[in-house]
């Protein structure tokens, strides 16, 4: 059996060529009643640093259990993860939750806190460590007017539209410094105009902070956004576009 090649392509905003995540060998299966799904099917994969990826693929293709998997959300079967360096895999305990916890993760639900308010959505994702920073309220509003939140720090979350209940979802994943933020179908519950503006959001963020991007989504133009495009099918890395 050949080895397959690994998709190492770069681009022209990657930092300096670093990759930010590598996969290898990676598979996963899952049991069901009456078959076993082989949900990723030995992927290798390679992401460069400061760029924007989206996972594109049917329904069931396998794009939220490579999120997962990467976000260390699920644990593979077989293979390794390594996102800057670490091996996702190898981790246990609080070094595996400090992991999870320096991990930006956007879901398609925002997943919003509802007694909270904006600003305290975002404040309640700060990691023990950062939470002590007396500048964590500061951040938390600085990442409100990033994405254009500006003025809705004390609204009720759920007060707000879709698209700026994703807004304050990706401020929420952003409040701990992630240099990867994983966004499983970010636009899946928006109209495409609003969904067009959470992607150029994705790119505004990358540009000003260097956050490596990596996003699943079934909408062939916002996948035409990003820097690159890999599409999965049956668990199996078709490529790249
Ligand atoms: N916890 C689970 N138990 C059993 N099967 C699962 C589980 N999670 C995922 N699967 C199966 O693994 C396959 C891949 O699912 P996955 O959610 O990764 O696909 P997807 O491409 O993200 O789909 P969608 O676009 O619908 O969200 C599917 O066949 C799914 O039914």
């Amino acid at each position: 059996m050949t080895t397959p090649t690994p998709d190492t392509a770069t681009t022209g905003t990657g930092d300096s060529g670093q990759v930010a995540v590598r996969v290898r060998g990676l598979i996963k299966k899952f049991a069901t009643l009456d078959a076993t799904i082989t949900a990723a099917d030995d992927i290798d994969l390679d992401i460069p640093a400061g760029s924007i990826t989206a996972v594109t693929g049917a329904s069931g293709s396998g794009k939220s259990t490579l999120l997962h998997l990467i976000g260390a959300l699920d644990a593979p079967d077989a293979g390794t993860i390594e996102v800057f360096g670490t091996t996702v895999s190898q981790l246990h305990g609080r070094a595996l939750a400090d992991y999870r916890g320096s991990i930006g993760f956007v879901f398609q639900r925002f997943n919003l806190l509802p007694t909270l308010t904006v600003l305290d959505n975002v404040t309640a994702a700060a990691l023990p460590r950062h939470r002590r920073r007396a500048d964590t309220k500061e951040r938390a509003h600085d990442l409100l007017a990033a994405v254009g939140l500006n003025g809705r720090e004390h609204t009720l979350a759920t007060r707000l539209s879709g698209g700026q209940q994703q807004r304050v979802a990706i401020a929420r994943a952003l409040i701990n410094e992630p240099r990867l933020l994983l966004a499983d179908e970010p636009t899946g519950n928006l109209d495409s105009t609003t969904g067009t503006g959470i992607v150029e959001l994705l790119f505004d963020l990358r540009e000003q902070r260097g956050t490596t991007i990596l996003f699943a989504t079934h909408d062939p133009t916002l996948a035409r956004r990003a820097d690159r495009t890999i599409s999965i099918k049956d668990g199996q890395l078709q490529g790249r576009e």
